[in-house]
């Protein structure tokens, strides 16, 4: 039987006396694109941040392919294979896409300071880059300098620098934010095709979109999962139905 790549044991996270992460499970399965949905302030974001390390627990487990990593900081869940794509983008402007892709792998090589470094090495870097611009639907706009992309352009380029550490685990924290209705219908079979070979999960507040991406969907309310199932079968639960009355409308 396959075993979930991710998996939150009674997972907690209290801000003073508020409790925003209220002993939360959930299995996330490989090779999936698995989203988490939830009104306004039902604790998305938090949640992003404990898996992604940046936030730590009050109590429960974080567990990621097997591994306790509860107590790892970033940079070592990042090694493990967890990566995350921000919003706050971390791109080169002045850089071309192509550049800006191979700093990132060269970064995950950790051969950033060999100038020594041979030329069928360098050759090799920006084949990886190359290949992993063409797998973020960036193949004619390698030579582009980034300051020159358009808004949906940029966030692709901040997947394929996601991309690049070849993470197991890739968390998006809402990665159709700022996006028109073209751009978004450009994102979403890339992201779809991502989960196969990584394992997406992500935060959206695009209704729509998350309903045609994910292949499985968690409800998060009030800190806790409150379903989770495919999109037909949450489409169609009461109790999520409820929950949504009044804010984001499940399509
Ligand atoms: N640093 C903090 N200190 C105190 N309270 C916080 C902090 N960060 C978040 N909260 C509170 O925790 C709750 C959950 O916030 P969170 O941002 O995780 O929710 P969310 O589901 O991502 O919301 P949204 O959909 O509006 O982005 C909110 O009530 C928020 O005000």
């Amino acid at each position: 039987m396959t075993e979930p790549i991710l998996q939150l044991h009674d997972l907690v996270k209290r801000y003073g006396g508020l409790t925003v992460t209220d002993r939360l499970n959930l299995s996330v399965m490989p090779r999936q694109v698995h989203a988490i949905i939830g009104p306004n302030g039902a604790g998305k974001t938090t949640l992003i941040q404990l898996i992604a390390g940046a936030l730590k627990p009050n109590s429960g487990r974080i567990v990621l392919g097997g591994r306790d990593i509860t107590a790892l900081a970033m940079h070592e869940r990042v090694a493990l294979g967890l990566a995350r794509s921000y919003q706050i983008t971390n791109v080169f402007k002045s850089c071309s896409v192509l550049d800006n892709l191979a700093l990132a792998v060269q970064a995950r090589k950790g051969s950033s300071m060999r100038f020594w470094r041979r030329a069928i090495d360098e050759a090799a870097l920006f084949r990886e880059a190359a290949e992993i611009g063409e797998r973020v639907g960036l193949a004619d706009r390698l030579q582009v300098i980034a300051a020159s992309l358009s808004h949906g352009e940029q966030r692709q380029l901040e997947l394929g620098l996601a991309l690049a550490s070849a993470p197991q685990l890739l968390l998006l924290d809402e990665p159709m934010a700022g996006m028109g209705p073209e751009e978004s219908a450009r994102l979403i079979p890339l992201i779809k095709g991502l989960g196969r070979q990584h394992t997406v999960v992500l935060i959206e507040h695009d209704m729509d979109a998350v309903f045609q991406l994910a292949d499985c969907i968690s409800v998060l309310v009030a800190g806790q999962v409150m379903a989770t199932g495919t999109p037909d079968q949450i489409r169609v639960n009461a109790d999520v139905k409820k929950a949504y009355l009044g804010d984001e409308v499940v399509p």
